[in-house]
């Protein structure tokens, strides 16, 4: 299996174009299935799981073309409504095709998504949301089969803010007769995107980015062209690389302001942050300070930056305390730092961080893809060589990686 080498101590310094987002893209790709004919997305980012969204696109029945950095998906033939057990197994993110086909055919066969190794990950919210609409759901061992004669707008009360079940509420509603109501729904950049998405195909949704959105069902819906939103979390996964290699880095073509409670907690640590138009340039410093963290729903600080931000605070001064609120088991990369000679102790959802002068090169193997990425980052400060293992992990969320970090300067090499 491959793995990244990485010879640490070399400053990241330079310019970097930022891909489009996963998290906007899949739902998008996903949701393209609600119109029929032939939709044209853009700044498609090229990842496993972009490519697993397209295998599953495919088998239901749509024309996918791909082009760097577009996806030309038609969907007049989508004749299936069902997701085999191997591809839902090889993306959880299938699961956002269950509000489209619900929307479109009035059904949908799926096997659950099971957990991952960062938490349960339960459906339950998405299941709630799309039975209050009038999707009624079988189980059996293997799969999960959701019917409706007609979808009808209700008032979905969401017990947490969660991401998917939002997203995949809002896609079933755009077809729903009379008004849906989503209450505490989830904030994030990228349900706002997809609220852009889907009133572009000619949905009528109002309030992404509150947590009170509102989808007045329509008849029918038209394919589109459509251009995803920056990946925020590539960003500060950058911008993190050039604050612990003590170099420069601009992130290019970004939303600022989708990265504030990343940079402000830089700003924190005494790291120098600027931010010009849709740009942001990070410069590290000689030693920073520990700092107390806690992921929380956007506008708080994600989950998705926690594992890279341990990695920035096991080398700062003194101590920190992280708290991981989101998922149940999104601190296992804790252990791996400490084999590269971090001081982190992990007692259920908070880690505390005893900030060490540097870290050592060694063997280490991603649990997921941001503790890959936060292992990454650590090899990239690290003195001597470190080798981090189970990397598909990180080819499923980052674009050639290795040649970004490369070009600015970093020396990492992918080993087959
Ligand atoms: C493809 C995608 O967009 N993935 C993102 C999305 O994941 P995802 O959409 O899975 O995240 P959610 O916001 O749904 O999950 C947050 C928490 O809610 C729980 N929960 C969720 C749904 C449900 O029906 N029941 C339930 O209990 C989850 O187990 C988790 O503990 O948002 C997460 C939180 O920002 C990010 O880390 C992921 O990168
Ligand atoms: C947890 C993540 O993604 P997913 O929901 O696709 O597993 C992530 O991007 O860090």
């Amino acid at each position: 299996m491959a793995r990244f080498v990485i010879e640490g101590g070399k400053p990241l310094e330079g310019e970097i174009d930022i891909n489009g987002a996963k998290n906007a893209v899949l739902p998008i790709l996903a949701g393209t299935v609600l119109a029929e004919g032939q939709s044209v997305i853009s700044r498609v980012p090229n990842l496993r799981d972009v490519r697993v969204m397209k295998e599953v696109l495919t088998l239901l029945g749509s024309k996918v073309e791909d082009k760097p950095g577009k996806m030309i998906i038609d969907t007049k033939d989508v004749d299936s409504c069902e997701i085999p057990q191997e591809l839902m197994q090889k993306m959880r993110a299938s699961v956002f095709l269950m509000g489209p086909l619900v929307a479109r055919f009035g059904q949908v066969e799926i096997s659950q998504p099971g957990g991952c190794s960062i938490g349960s990950r339960p459906i339950d919210l998405h299941l709630k949301g799309l039975e209050a609409l009038g999707v009624e759901f079988t189980e059996d061992e293997n799969s999960l089969k959701g019917k409706a004669d007609e979808l009808k707008g209700a008032e979905i009360h969401l017990d947490f803010p969660s991401v998917g079940a939002t997203e995949n509420i809002m896609m079933a509603a755009t077809k729903a007769k009379g008004l849906t109501k989503i209450y505490n729904a989830a904030r994030e950049p990228e349900i706002v995107d997809l609220q852009n998405f889907l009133n572009k195909l000619g949905a009528n949704i109002k309030g992404a980015g509150t947590d009170v959105i509102k989808i007045k069902g329509v008849e029918k819906l038209h394919a589109i062209d459509y251009r995803v939103i920056p990946d925020r979390i590539e960003a500060g996964t950058f911008l993190i690389g050039a604050a612990i290699t003590g170099g420069q880095v601009i992130a290019k073509d970004l939303i600022p302001v989708h990265i504030e409670s990343i940079l402000a907690k830089l700003s924190e640590t005494g790291v120098k942050v600027e931010t010009i138009d849709d740009k942001v340039r990070v410069t590290g410093v000689e030693d920073w300070q520990g700092v107390q963290l806690k992921t929380l729903p956007y506008p708080g600080f994600p989950t998705d930056m926690q594992p890279q931000f341990m990695t920035f605070l096991s080398i700062a001064e003194g101590r920190s305390v992280i708290t991981e609120t989101i998922f149940d088991n999104r601190l296992q990369h804790a252990k791996e730092l400490n084999k590269m000679g971090a001081n982190i102790e992990v007692n259920n959802s908070s880690a505390i961080v005893n900030g060490v002068a540097k870290l050592s090169g060694t063997r280490v193997e991603a649990s997921d893809l941001r503790a890959g990425a936060a292992l990454i980052l650590a090899g990239l400060s690290a003195e001597g060589k470190t080798k981090v293992d189970n990397i598909y992990h990180i080819d499923r969320g980052y674009e050639n990686i290795e040649d970004k970090l490369t070009k600015l300067g970093a020396n990492i090499i992918r080993v087959k």
